[in-house]
């Protein structure tokens, strides 16, 4: 049965931040991720964890400056030493919230480096990354990203991360596979999940509506039929639910949108 994780940068924005753990264990999840920790001492993050009894699956390593529209760091030549500043930060954080994976974002394409460049410095950081990640037994993991949402974003096809995995040639650097980002970029999903999940490559899913980001029971694919795909295929890492609830910030907007998760903890799924 898919295990799935709350996302609280997207799920349960009818409350504030550190309100969202309570909510979400309150609709019966054991699990969260979420985009970034930072403004909050792990300490406290830690203590919300323990007190509703939820695990920790993911979370982003600092993404550059993100008011001013980086989309992380790790492609940009010249900035190495913030790149590794952010990493141990991130690794910090893994050790107190006891989390095995670290999404690590790639960034837009710098138009002014050569391609050569851009991808070399993404290949040295992601394997310092790995390196660092392996020593605490965390996972590192990269994620195309479609570009509509991030235009020049460095990564964007299945196919394009798992090459660099390769590359890169650490086995605890891995592909965060978002079902969302892969419907708009290259769909064929079924196919994608049963050529790339047993490769062992794919160490975490991720899961939304297309095309508007709601919940995956609203738009174009029947996540029903993924989920028994996923299933089949015996994976055993955790779904992030990654959507923003169509019914926005109403009170309990996102619990009165889970009824497509009810047949998959009740184990009556079809
Ligand atoms: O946007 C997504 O999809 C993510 O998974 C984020 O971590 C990056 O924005
Ligand atoms: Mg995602």
């Amino acid at each position: 049965m898919p295990r799935f994780a709350a996302n609280l940068s997207m799920l349960y924005n009818e409350v504030d931040f550190l309100q969202r753990f309570a909510a979400a264990a309150s609709d019966g999840f054991t699990a969260v991720e979420y985009l970034f920790p930072y403004e909050h001492a792990p300490e406290v993050l830690a203590a919300e964890l323990s007190v509703h009894k939820l695990q920790q699956v993911l979370f982003n390593a600092p993404p550059g400056d993100w008011a001013a529209g980086e989309r992380g760091i790790a492609c940009l030549p010249g900035r190495q030493a913030e790149f590794r500043d952010g990493i141990a930060r991130a690794l910090d954080y893994a050790a107190a919230l006891h989390c095995p994976r670290v999404h690590v974002m790639a960034g837009l394409i710098p138009l002014d480096q050569s391609a050569q460049e851009v991808r070399q410095t993404y290949i040295a950081n992601l394997r310092f990354a790995g390196e660092a990640a392996a020593r605490q037994g965390v996972n590192i993991l990269i994620e195309p990203i479609n570009g509509r949402d991030m235009p020049g974003f460095f990564l964007s096809r299945q196919d394009q991360a798992h090459v660099l995995v390769a590359e890169i040639g650490l086995d605890n650097v891995q592909v965060q596979m978002d079902l969302y980002h892969a419907q708009i970029v290259e769909g064929d999903l079924s196919m994608k999940l049963r050529q790339y999940l047993p490769t062992g490559r794919v160490g975490h899913l991720q899961i939304a509506g297309v095309p508007q980001r709601h919940e995956p029971d609203l738009g174009e694919v029947n996540f029903s039929h993924l989920f028994n795909v996923i299933d089949e295929l015996g994976f055993d890492g955790w779904i992030g639910c990654e959507y923003r609830p169509a019914r926005g910030t109403a009170p309990h907007a996102t619990r009165d949108g889970l009824g497509w998760l009810q047949p998959w903890v009740t184990g009556n799924a079809t």
